[in-house]
């Protein structure tokens, strides 16, 4: 296949499938936007009516395009796949197949994350046609009511996930993600086939409710297509000109909608990087990307890096060997730094470095993004502490104080919405307008104490509850428990605390994606993430996500480390100014 290159300012011909490879900072996103005004402007197609669709995979990267498409935007359908299929496809036509499904169309409003709860388990295994056969150890009121069974059965039908099986989809479950690490246990397989026998019927209870998870607009967008053609003749009659970003997020049920829709009429393009691949979790595969072949297809790359810094170029052409980048700034730049030693100390260094301008701290998982706030900014305690106190606490007394803190640690990230609503939780009130009143009150005055209680023994963080929120909190007078929450702090507890981190200035790397910023720190937890620098293999996924972590640093980059051996230093030293911290 040959393959044209290309730079971000270059128009390509619009009447031809196409795909664009290119690495970060190459300008895909500006190009895109580009290339949708060349439609606009050259499309002998489009007339009045018909629209451009430009998809993408985040609500951040629609508003982003959206934004930089600026007047042009209502020719233009920008929308993640979830969003489009869900107005295009699930809105006019999902009534032709809820009966089958069990689904009330009149109460649809919208697609939600799916979050398993106990009452929706409660309510499946209850009604499940395999009841009578669930045996000790794993009977009803053993999955339901032993809290390491619950959390292992929780993180099993999270798992629930739609899979292509030849030209029909399918409903599965992970049942590796039954393990639960903390307890190091799981539920047996025996069970597990018992109860994956009526995924569907799990389903049915969000169905019946009229309530639709992200994936099920892709099952059921997928199944109205397969069944009912005319509908795809409708999209590409609206639709002449079909555009996806970030196409290496793409899952097989997305890429088989897209070539859909390519069979005739529509020219489909999509841009993307497959050294950015990294949500193969949520069913994501590079290879889609990397194999995407269309009829006609014409391919390109851009091979510039117009975001970064010479120095931290020559970084990320030392971890990628597919493709060279040239710097289109062409200004050299400070040497990144590796900063060997504490978190806290790289974190001071960097803000010697970088003075007032703002710094963005990028870490692998949550626990770690956490530390880094600087609301937290402690040492990670070797054990998941709130996993300890699930085990040592009273199953009524700790969802109260974990729902609590919840609520506080969402107030910080500035997430009020979700954060009264886990304060309504543990709200006992006459009416929802008092319950949510109540949950307000309690939400400001637990944020208006956070500085008294976050470092001071979880043990202060309980007596506030039990005298300002809910003074039926079972009392807390001695005896291990209380040792815990003595010899425990909020902050540290809290590092645990299950919300994605959504605090700007210290994110997961995951929710960086397609970001960019002056100032970043990367943070590894383990000496091995180094690997990705001395020995760099961007097959493995791994190593992808510290990639686009280093790609997302405009002017300086630094790598926070605690350890680091000296052939790993020598092998460095070419690329980064190695400063003990
Ligand atoms: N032709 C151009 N002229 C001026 N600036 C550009 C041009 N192309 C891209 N840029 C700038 O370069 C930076 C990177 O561009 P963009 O965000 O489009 O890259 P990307 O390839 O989508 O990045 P990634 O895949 O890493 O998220 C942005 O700041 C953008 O404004």
């Amino acid at each position: 296949m040959p393959v044209t290159t290309i730079s971000s300012d270059d128009p390509i011909q619009i009447e031809q499938h196409f795909k664009v490879t290119a690495g970060p900072g190459s300008g895909k996103t500006h190009w895109l936007v580009n290339h949708i005004d060349h439609i606009l402007k050259d499309s002998k197609r489009l007339g009045s009516y018909r629209k451009i669709a430009c998809i993408t995979y985040t609500n951040i990267a629609v508003d982003t395009i959206t934004k930089r498409l600026n007047a042009t935007a209502d020719r233009v359908e920008v929308s993640t796949i979830h969003g489009f299929i869900y107005r295009n496809i699930l809105k006019p036509y999902l009534s032709f197949i809820s009966k089958e499904f069990g689904f009330d169309v009149g109460k649809m409003d919208g697609h939600d994350d799916h979050f398993v709860s106990r009452g929706k388990l409660k309510e499946w295994i209850d009604s499940h046609p395999n009841l009578g056969q669930l045996r000790h150890p794993f009977t009803r009121d053993q999955l339901l009511k032993l809290p390491a069974n619950l959390e292992s059965l929780k993180s099993w039908i999270q798992s629930i996930h739609y899979t292509l099986n030849g030209t029909d989809v399918e409903i599965a479950v992970d049942n590796k993600k039954s393990f639960n690490a903390t307890a190091s246990s799981g539920i047996n397989r025996v069970t597990m086939d018992k109860l994956s026998a009526d995924l569907m019927g799990y389903k049915r209870l969000f169905w019946e409710k009229g309530r639709l998870h992200h994936d099920d607009v892709l099952f059921f967008g997928y199944k109205l297509l397969a069944r009912y053609p005319f509908i795809l003749k409708v999209l590409r009659a609206k639709f002449p000109y079909f555009v996806i970003d970030e196409f290496q997020d793409t899952s097989p049920i997305q890429t088989a909608i897209i070539k859909l829709l390519a069979a005739e009429q529509t020219v489909v393009g999509v841009i993307g990087d497959k050294a950015q691949s990294i949500f193969s979790f949520q069913g994501a595969s590079p290879a889609d990307f990397a194999g995407f072949a269309l009829p006609g297809q014409s391919n390109y790359e851009i091979n510039d890096n117009r975001r970064s810094t010479n120095l931290i170029v020559d970084v990320l052409n030392n971890v990628r060997t597919d493709i060279r980048q040239s710097p289109s700034r062409a200004i050299p730049g400070d040497r990144p730094a590796i900063l060997v030693g504490s978190r806290q100390n790289a974190f001071a260094h960097v803000k010697t470095q970088c003075g007032d301008e703002t710094i963005i701290t990028l870490s692998r998982d949550n626990v770690m993004a956490r530390s880094m706030m600087k609301e937290y900014n402690s040492a990670i305690p070797s054990s998941n502490l709130l996993a300890d106190l699930f085990d040592k606490d009273s199953s009524k007394r700790a969802p109260i104080i974990v729902r609590c803190m919840k609520a506080v640690d969402l107030g910080l990230q500035n997430r009020f919405k979700e954060a009264i609503r886990e304060m309504e939780r543990v709200v006992i009130a006459p009416s929802r307008a008092l319950r949510r009143k109540k949950a307000f009150q309690n939400l400001s005055y637990l944020l208006s104490q956070y500085e008294a209680f976050t470092n001071a023994p979880l043990y202060d963080f309980y007596t506030l509850v039990k005298t300002h929120i809910d003074p039926g909190i079972t009392k807390l007078a001695s005896g291990g428990i209380k040792i815990f929450y003595d010899s425990v702090t909020f902050a540290q507890v809290a590092l645990f605390i299950d919300t994605n981190v959504e605090n700007p200035e210290s994110r997961t790397i995951h929710a960086a994606k397609g970001d960019e910023f002056d100032n970043v720190l990367v943070v590894f937890a383990k000496d091995r993430e180094m690997s990705c620098l001395i020995a760099p293999d961007l097959s493995q996924e791994e190593q992808r996500v510290r990639y686009v972590a280093f790609s997302r640093a405009k002017s300086r980059l630094f790598i926070s480390i605690e350890n680091l051996d000296h052939a790993a230093m020598q092998k460095l030293i070419p690329l980064f100014d190695i400063i003990n911290v």
